[in-house]
């Protein structure tokens, strides 16, 4: 096939949803994904719970590992209290081309900083690259053999502080069993998880949402 499903997706966001009106980027993406082609965005079921952290968070600084397309960048972004910013690393450049268009159509780019990149070369420069101190929330999206080398990385570099929330997505499909024992018995997290379907599908999947402790 000529074009990608990403960039089907996006033609599909440019198509039935609404200029800077988030929520009808968010329901064109899960038609699209519901009707036409699955893709890997956290979808609408476990996307509510998402939305229910973040309102109780209401992060002044949040971080996510894996863009993808930007569906969940536009579903953080959009619920941002004002003056508050969103950092989200995407490995791969096409992902990335796709995801900076969505936030753009959905009018969240000035909330959201997309970097391109590994997130085990850019976490150790987050303070210095983007003045942060530490993150209020940050949602684990991306390789899920990263969530727990990550979740380390962000401990060494002091980028996390008593009360930050930790959201994983897939701990149950794809799978993440390394970070989610760790989490569950570290005396450092307090960690609950969110029963829930993998996106678009009956197949059982869930979030675990980790606070850490210091
Ligand atoms: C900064 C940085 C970023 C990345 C990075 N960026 N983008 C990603 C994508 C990662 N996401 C997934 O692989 C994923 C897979 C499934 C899935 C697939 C197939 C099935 F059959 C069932 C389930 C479902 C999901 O919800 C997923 O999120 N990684 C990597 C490294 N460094
Ligand atoms: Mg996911």
């Amino acid at each position: 096939t000529r074009t990608t499903r990403p960039q089907r997706l996006l033609r599909a966001v440019q198509k039935n949803a609404t200029r800077n009106n988030p929520l009808s980027v968010i329901s064109a993406i899960d038609d699209f994904c519901r009707h036409r082609e699955w893709a890997m965005n956290v979808g609408d079921e476990k996307g509510f719970i998402l939305d229910s952290v973040v309102n109780e968070v209401s992060p002044v600084t949040a971080l996510e590992l894996g863009a993808y397309c930007g569906y969940s960048a536009v579903r953080i972004a959009r619920l941002l209290p004002p003056g508050a910013c969103l950092i989200t690393l995407e490995f791969n450049p096409d992902y990335a081309a796709i995801a900076r268009q969505v936030i753009a159509w959905a009018g969240l780019e000035d909330k959201v900083q997309l970097v391109e990149g590994a997130s085990g070369d850019w976490i150790p420069r987050m303070k210095e690259h983007f003045g942060i101190e530490t993150f209020d929330f940050v949602f684990l999206d991306h390789w899920k053999d990263s969530y727990l080398p990550d979740t380390k990385l962000l401990e060494e570099c002091g980028l996390l502080r008593k009360g930050t929330v930790l959201l994983a997505d897939n701990v149950i499909c794809p799978g993440a069993p390394d970070y989610l024992e760790y989490v569950r018995k570290s005396l450092s997290y307090e960690s609950r998880f969110f029963k829930s379907h993998l996106e678009y599908t009956k197949a059982e999947d869930g979030l675990e949402k980790s606070v850490y402790l210091s």
